[in-house]
């Protein structure tokens, strides 16, 4: 006989928070999530009620949220099969089933994820990529200089230039920075749980309406995919095959793409796999290190004591006649406990979601095969018993002494398991380089008012990153 059904974690019973730029969540609970407007704070509350699991949505189409480290490593890191992406219909009709992020757990997500590791490991970071960190750095303080009031908008641009510089070798033009940043908004919106219909349907249902002509009535959503596939395409093949005309005369410059052409660029499958890995990286890496940077300007500013000890241990170390370089890294512990602490404030991506290939059991729970599983990664890292005080912006909490630095907030912002960030030792170097610069050069003041400071205050979106909103950040700012 077989054993009875375990019971899914327990659920609230809500529908599913949406996502919605900058809007607040459209369905709350009754009570607990009044005053929250993030959901990854109302699923926190939730767990600290209901255990570590907290199941959303319906009973035939569960989300279940991990909110502690110790489920996150049992399932996400140490159970392979929780490695796979849930299937998205809205993203295929997009055409970004092959972009990295998004494809299932399988050979070819394997294949491309070699060719970026090969790029990005630590090694190729110190020696290949160092110039381009370097340059790139200082082009960001050059821009602080020239223009303080600029700076929300330089940040961005900056990190724009430095990925693309890195995938195909040279700037972005306005017209591809525009339609990347198009087509990263509507790969937002074909994500947004609850959005379109056709992404909670049944596997099997969707496969039917998702063929539905464009023209046919109501099918709105198909129509506007098709533009936005278009887009994507376009986007991910010319600049693509641009390096590969150049690698042919002989004159391409240094690039992600180039050098995978030459290692391994062989057949036309190996090329498609180099081609979707490089079309992965504009909205992989630009918004997720514009959070981060734009965080670490939002906290200094507001604690000027922090960037008072962190100034005093470069000119320390390093003195004040140069910059900060990336063989300094070691020897400035202060500068690291700061950057995990903004890590752990302000994580990017504070919800990370998988799936998982397999039914599971835990905790006496069933996780049913194909789950949508979203690893609530700010719970953890606000989670106090890992934490003191955790809504205290505090980098004295990584130093070595008491009871042991806390738990680098590193280990959890890039994701987990296979699907690891590929891309954290570039965010990592380039993070070092420009926080411990942006020190060692100013000092991030509030705007005085009649006497008054105005502290920008700490305004985080809602949305698949929780990026710092622009609002009151730009207006009160000053070097
Ligand atoms: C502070 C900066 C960054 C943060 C916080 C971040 C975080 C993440 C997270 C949470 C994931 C999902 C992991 C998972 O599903 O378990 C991810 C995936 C990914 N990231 Fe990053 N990332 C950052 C920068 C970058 C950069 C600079 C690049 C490339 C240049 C990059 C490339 C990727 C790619 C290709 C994936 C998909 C990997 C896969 O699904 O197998 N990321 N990142």
């Amino acid at each position: 006989a077989s054993r009875p059904k375990r019971p899914l974690p327990p659920g609230m019973h809500v529908p599913v928070l949406r996502l919605d730029g900058d809007s607040r969540p459209r369905l709350g609970p009754p009570s607990t999530a009044k005053s929250a407007e993030h959901p990854w704070k109302v699923y926190a509350t939730w767990s600290n009620t209901v255990g570590p699991l907290v199941t959303l949505g319906t009973s035939s189409r569960p989300i279940v949220v991990i909110n502690t480290t110790e489920a996150v490593t049992d399932l996400l890191e140490k159970r392979s099969h929780f490695s796979c992406k849930p299937r998205w219909p809205m993203a295929e009709l997009l055409g970004r089933q092959k972009n990295v992020g998004f494809q299932y757990y399988g050979e070819r997500l394997k294949r491309s994820r070699r060719v970026l590791h090969n790029a990005l490991n630590t090694t190729a970071i110190g020696t290949t990529w160092k110039g381009l960190l370097n340059s790139q750095s200082v082009a960001l303080l050059q821009a602080f200089l020239r223009s303080p009031d600029t700076f929300y908008t330089d940040v961005g641009g900056n990190i724009e230039a430095l990925v693309v510089l890195f995938t195909y070798g040279k700037k972005p033009d306005a017209q591809y920075t525009s339609m990347a940043r198009e087509v990263m908004h509507q790969t937002g919106i074909a994500l947004q749980p609850g959005r379109w219909a056709v992404n909670f349907y049944p596997a099997r249902k969707s496969s039917v309406v998702m063929y539905v002509p464009a023209w046919f009535p109501g099918a709105g959503f198909q129509r506007w995919a098709q533009d936005a596939k278009a887009a994507f395409y376009r986007l991910t093949r010319e600049p693509f095959y641009h390096v590969k005309k150049e690698l042919s005369q002989g004159n391409a410059p240094l690039s992600f793409v180039r050098n995978a052409l030459e290692e391994s660029g062989q057949t036309p499958e190996e090329e498609d796999i180099i081609m979707s890995a490089a079309g992965s990286l504009f909205s992989a890496g630009t918004d997720t290190i514009t959070t981060a940077v734009l965080t670490a300007i939002l906290l200094l500013t507001r604690h000027p004591e922090v960037q008072a000890r962190a100034y005093e241990e470069i000119k320390t170390v390093v003195g004040t006649d140069r910059l900060p370089e990336m063989h300094d890294r070691a020897s400035l512990p202060y500068i690291d406990c700061v950057i995990q602490e903004i890590h752990r404030f302000n994580p990017a991506i504070p919800l990370v979601t998988h799936a998982n290939s397999e039914e599971d059991e835990y905790l006496g729970y069933r996780i049913p095969k194909k789950t949508w599983i979203m690893a609530n990664v700010w719970a953890m890292l606000h989670d106090a018993n890992d934490y003191h005080d955790p809504e205290e912006f505090n980098p004295d909490r990584f130093l070595p002494g008491g009871t042991g630095p806390a738990r680098d907030p590193r280990t959890l912002i890039y994701g987990f398991g296979r699907r690891l960030c590929p891309g954290m030792h570039l965010a990592n170097a380039y993070l070092f380089l420009v926080v411990a610069r942006t020190i060692a050069i100013f000092e991030l003041l509030p705007p005085i008012e009649d006497g008054i400071t105005k502290m920008p205050p700490l305004d985080f979106a809602v949305g698949l990153l929780s990026y710092v909103r622009k609002s009151a950040f730009v207006e009160c700012f000053r070097f």
